[in-house]
């Protein structure tokens, strides 16, 4: 299991060991254990998530859901390509509005560890692209939450106009947005020797 910090605190990318042979491969796409050995001790998963988009540059985002149930999530690509988006809106963040794009694809096995405190979406860059993703708190549509995809200068590389929800079409725009998250400064990841 390789992580690697990125440009915000907090945010991690995973990737898990693929052993591969003549009939394809294997891999751990979550052991808790593994990770623990490695540093990581994130929150304990109640949901799992899985979504499949049919066209290229379907665009989901940007979510989150407000405190009691904020939510960090563990983000795979289960089949296709994807790019995948944090924004941290924690709030007295060195990093405040500041966004970061990983690919992931089910060729290269990636995934991203985005805690409370950050927006998510993601763009497909392939047909019946699938995205997993482990939660850490349960849907709550009542703390659910959406800012404009557009709004953060944010380069998704699309191909051609994005297809949104109903939802996302109309979300408010980051310079109307309060977030509900305060920064405090427990995020770093220390590897163990
Ligand atoms: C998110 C969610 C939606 N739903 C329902 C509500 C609705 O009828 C239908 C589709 O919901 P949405 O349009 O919100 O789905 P979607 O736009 O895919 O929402 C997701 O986007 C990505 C970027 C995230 O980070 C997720 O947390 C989630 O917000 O599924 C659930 O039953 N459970 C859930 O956990």
């Amino acid at each position: 299991m390789q992580i690697t910090r990125t440009s915000l605190s907090g945010v991690l990318i995973l990737e898990p060991r693929r052993h591969g042979d003549a009939r394809g491969f294997f891999s751990e796409s979550w052991n808790r254990r593994t990770l623990l050995e490695a540093g990581l001790d994130l929150p304990e998963f109640v949901q799992d998530n899985h979504s499949l988009s049919a066209a290229v540059d379907t665009l989901r985002g940007l979510h989150f859901q407000s405190p009691p149930h904020a939510q960090g999530k563990l983000v795979r690509c289960g089949r296709g390509r994807l790019f995948d988006v944090a924004v941290d809106i924690r709030k007295g963040s060195p990093t405040y509005g500041q966004w970061l794009g990983e690919e992931l694809s089910f060729e290269n096995g990636r995934q991203l560890w985005i805690p409370a405190g950050f927006l998510h979406g993601f763009v497909t860059r392939e047909p019946d692209t699938e995205i997993c993703y482990k939660c850490t708190d349960h849907y709550a549509p009542e703390c659910d939450g959406a800012v404009a995809w557009d709004s953060l200068g944010i380069d998704w590389g699309l191909t051609g106009a994005p297809l949104l929800s109903d939802k996302d079409a109309v979300a408010p725009g980051f310079a109307d947005f309060d977030s509900p998250f305060i920064y405090h400064d427990d995020f770093e990841y220390e590897a163990r020797s």
